[in-house]
């Protein structure tokens, strides 16, 4: 299949309230699920079980993602879905880790990936442990890739996941105010430079200090906006052609000009 349907769950994450988070995760899930035509990918915000209660979160992250896991497999299945289900705060028994899986329509896992740069001016780097993995995977017979928010301001690991095979690039965020032109500068970059889609999913409201604006995105591999939230809660949707991907590709062939040799 080259052509998806993307719902993105644009959601405000009450900071330290994992019942309530859990709740809206679910409503969320199931309005997203009842769009006509259904979407064929769901993808959930960045820590959406704690949001960012960081001084408490080994008691709150969820052991092995057990529940996260259990609840967005069995919505996949019984919906016929696939799900990137956001990340969550993750226990671990080494510490606790920013998360992201996938689900696909049968409720397998596809996907598990720990954000591996933490973002020191929110205080990730004093209470989380980051991944060591790039997060590759594939969806429906789509080469995808994940990352997780301040990941975006690495292109390196852009560009090695492009090199891998990625065409679909998703991003689960939690990305504050004043930053906006940079969130929307980096992923169209990243769209751009690797002739790839690239699907944001943010949040909005306030919570552990910071605002966040939303603005999830879904940017074409031309860096073309194909559908942008404002900011408040919102279910974004936009359908994309994975074949533009190759078109891209044949008509500026970056990947065959490059010159590694030289600068890696
Ligand atoms: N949750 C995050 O990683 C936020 C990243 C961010 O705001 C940035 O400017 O980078």
């Amino acid at each position: 299949m080259t052509r998806l349907r993307i719902a993105l769950v644009q959601m405000n994450i009450e900071a330290g309230n994992t019942e309530a988070n859990f709740a809206k995760m679910e409503a969320g899930l199931e309005e997203a699920a009842a769009l006509d035509p259904k979407p064929d990918l769901i993808v959930l915000p960045e820590m959406w079980n704690t949001g960012y209660a960081l001084t408490e979160i080994r008691r709150l992250a969820d052991p092995d993602g057990a529940r996260a896991k259990r609840l967005v497999s069995g919505f996949s299945r019984r919906h016929g879905v696939n799900v990137l289900a956001g990340s969550i705060a993750q226990l671990r028994p080494d510490g606790v880790t920013n998360t992201l899986y996938a689900f696909d329509r049968t409720g397998a896992a596809i996907a598990e990936y720990s954000k591996i740069h933490l973002f020191r001016l929110m205080d990730e780097h004093l209470h989380l442990e980051a991944g060591e993995t790039a997060g590759s995977f594939e969806l429906e017979g789509v080469p995808a890739a994940a990352m997780i928010c301040y990941d975006i301001r690495f292109p390196e690991l852009a560009r090695k996941l492009a090199l891998g095979g990625a065409k679909l690039l998703i991003v689960p965020a939690q990305w504050p105010h004043p930053r906006l032109h940079h969130w929307r500068t980096l992923l169209q970059a990243r769209a751009i430079e690797n002739q790839m889609f690239v699907v944001s999913c943010n949040t909005v409201g306030e919570s552990g200090g910071s605002s966040f604006f939303g603005h999830s995105m879904v940017i074409d591999p031309w860096g073309e906006v194909l559908a942008e939230a404002e900011e408040r809660e919102t279910i974004l949707v936009a359908d994309i052609d994975l074949a533009l991907v190759d078109e891209v590709r044949g008509r500026i062939p970056v990947f065959a000009d490059r010159r590694p040799n030289l600068y890696e």
